[in-house]
């Protein structure tokens, strides 16, 4: 994996020769080594397109990561073009999507193919970097469970959370408890990064989070034409059969580990009074969630209940045996993971990973690491896959 090294940038020429050189680099994530076994070609190798181009709106602690690995595996599998962050792994983020947020289409390469880095949507913007035959897909969970997991994993970076951890100091409650009691004594809207503390899920989809006006439900109409699918994470192996019979996958490539999960003691007991306190703070969220699920039932109910019932049957039933090949050990804390399995880690949430068997052969082992590469870890090598080139940092502020 290629990683921590500075390029400036150079002559696309210069870059190329570097990229054939990376190429050679052996490691497990080395080119070649990552198909799942007995995978037919591709319809890329083939020189046809079967897929079409994806825009994939990563939304905070829905999941997503999950759902990104998918993509990242397939899309490398394709040699398919990313569309980058032109620093660091997120679009910008919180602002709004822009077109100049986007890295340089790479030499040889006429479109980006696939878009699924974080940012806050902004479909107008989006729609100026992807071909037009785009899809576009995204992931909704609980509102609940959602907000839950971004104060555990975000209490040291959102402001309003930060505010409500020192608030907590010395009052026998935990920070989110003080914080539910009385959420706009913390959350000032002028705040970018306080864009997460409040209908978190309504502000990554680029609607308005702060409080419902005329406008909300047009705008929501206009999400729902343009979504080709909105997943549901409680809804996660239906969600990923449907998104496998848009896509054109087959249930080995939709294989997954749950990827970012917090350790069991990370996650906050949520009474009955927290939880209907934490819905009505979130509420555009909650009318955001309770719509989209309607819209899946429709979409599964299109595609057949009695089919998809029995698709994720089969799907769990070939994910079991991939897991078992995969995995010698799941939940385990990161001090025990060596730095590519190692998930990013925020101060007040411990993130578990996975150990990959030993004794794979090295197609196996290849396909195996990918599945459980954290987020930065599989950006930063597809980067680097792509450009010759390390990511950049973020400015110095
Ligand atoms: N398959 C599946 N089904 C249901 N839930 C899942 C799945 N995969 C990941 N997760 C849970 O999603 C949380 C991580 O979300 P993200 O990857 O979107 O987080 S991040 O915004 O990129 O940090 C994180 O939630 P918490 O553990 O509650 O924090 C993961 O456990």
């Amino acid at each position: 994996l290629q990683t921590n090294r500075t390029h400036e940038l150079r002559p696309t020429a210069d870059r190329r020769n570097e990229r054939k050189a990376a190429e050679k680099h052996s490691s497990p994530l080395t080119p070649n080594t990552h198909q799942p076994p007995k995978h037919k070609p591709t319809a890329r190798a083939e020189g046809r397109r079967a897929h079409p181009p994806v825009v994939f709106l990563k939304t905070h602690r829905t999941g997503s990561s999950t759902v990104q690995n998918i993509l990242f595996r397939f899309g490398e599998r394709e040699s398919a073009t990313f569309a980058f962050p032109s620093r660091t792994y997120q679009f910008n983020y919180p602002d709004r999507f822009k077109v100049a947020f986007v890295d340089e289409l790479p030499e040889g390469s006429s479109q980006f193919d696939l878009l699924c880095s974080h940012m806050r949507l902004d479909l107008r913007e989006v729609r100026k970097v992807m071909p037009q035959n785009a899809v576009f897909i995204t992931l909704l969970r609980d509102p609940v469970k959602t907000f839950e997991s971004l104060f555990g994993y975000y209490t040291s970076i959102v402001p309003a959370f930060v505010s409500a951890y020192r608030a907590a100091a010395n009052k026998g409650k935990s920070a989110l408890a003080v914080f539910l009691d009385s959420p706009e004594t913390f959350w000032d809207p002028k705040e970018p990064w306080n864009g997460l503390a409040k209908n978190p899920m309504s502000f990554d989809m680029g609607l308005n989070n702060q409080k419902w006006n005329g406008s909300w439900p047009e705008h929501l109409a206009q999400l729902e034409e343009a979504f080709h699918l909105v997943m549901i994470a409680e809804h996660f192996d239906e969600s990923l059969v449907l998104l496998g019979a848009l896509l054109g996958l087959e249930h080995e490539d939709l294989a997954y580990l749950r990827l970012n999960a917090r350790a069991g003691n990370s996650v906050t007991e949520l009474d009955k009074n927290m939880q209907a306190k934490m819905r009505s703070w979130n509420v555009l969220d909650t009318l955001l969630y309770d719509f989209f699920v309607q819209v899946f039932w429709e979409k599964a109910n299109q595609f057949g209940l009695n089919k998809l019932k029995a698709e994720v049957t089969r799907f769990r039933a070939s994910m079991e045996s991939t897991r078992q090949k995969c995995v010698s050990r799941a939940e385990v804390s990161p001090g025990e993971l060596e730095d590519l399995l190692r998930p990013w880690q925020t101060e007040t949430t411990t993130i578990v990973g996975y150990e990959v068997r030993g004794n794979l052969s090295l197609q196996d082992q290849g396909y195996c690491i990918r599945m459980m590469l954290p987020e930065l870890q599989y950006h930063s090598h597809l980067y680097f896959k792509q450009y010759g080139r390390d990511m950049r940092a973020a400015p110095a502020d």
